[in-house]
């Protein structure tokens, strides 16, 4: 049995990118997908909007639904402050197997908690198992047609305050049509599209970025 590509992107982050340097993980991931192999980490190019938008936003506390190889969870954490803490969720276990190696290759475990499993059953359990308030952040970047009912259970279970931002990936490519037309209808969400192209590719996609009006 051969290696899996989350494996294989692994490999190339322990063969090339210097330890504990999360910035060189992140090239070295860019790299390997542009040039040996294509996978679906958000990328460079949407990868700067969502720096721009972190930069902005200074979570405290934020999730990230969709971990895979831990590219944008690298990416994120390397922005926040040391007290500030990323969750991140992911539903695939050999996703996850890997997600934690990158993680720690890239220095950045003091900020990070990875959960494994799904999103559905672990919302609702945020507060009492993680002591969230709230999220100042959320990136969704896991199954499209999750995001629409995952994002009726944080607004459900109070997960969300006024001013809270979601930021959505793919919401053109694969498409997530549902979650699109219920945060642009909402009187609840102020919501803007950041038009961008699918990781490593000359395909349209672009971010929405929402913020919770309360
Ligand atoms: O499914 C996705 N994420 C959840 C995984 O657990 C995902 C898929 C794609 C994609 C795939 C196949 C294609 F042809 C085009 C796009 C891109 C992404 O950025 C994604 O996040
Ligand atoms: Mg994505």
């Amino acid at each position: 049995t051969g290696s899996t590509r989350p494996e294989r992107i692994l490999a190339a982050v322990q063969r090339k990118a210097t330890k504990g340097d999360a910035r060189s993980v992140v090239n070295t991931i860019d790299q390997y997908c542009r040039y040996q192999e294509w996978a679906m980490n958000v990328g460079d190019e949407k990868g700067a909007i969502l720096d721009s938008i972190v930069c902005e936003v200074k979570p405290s506390v934020m999730l990230e639904l969709g971990t895979y190889c831990g590219y944008s969870t690298v990416r994120i954490a390397s922005m926040l402050p040391p007290n500030a803490r990323l969750l991140t969720l992911e539903f695939n276990p050999a996703y996850a197997a890997v997600a934690r190696q990158v993680i720690a290759w890239a220095g950045v475990e003091d900020k990070v908690v990875l959960i494994e499993g799904p999103s559905g059953d672990w919302i609702p359990k945020m507060k009492e198992e993680f002591g969230v308030t709230s999220f100042d952040l959320v990136f969704l970047d896991h199954w499209k047609d999750r995001y629409l009912p995952d994002t009726k259970l944080m607004e459900e279970c109070g997960l969300l305050r006024t001013g809270s931002i979601l930021l959505a990936d793919n919401v053109i490519c694969p498409g997530t049509p549902e979650y699109l037309e219920y945060v642009r209808g909402s009187p609840r969400y102020e919501s803007k599209y950041f038009r961008s192209h699918l990781e490593y590719t000359r395909v349209e996609d672009g971010l929405e970025k929402s913020v919770f009006l309360g």
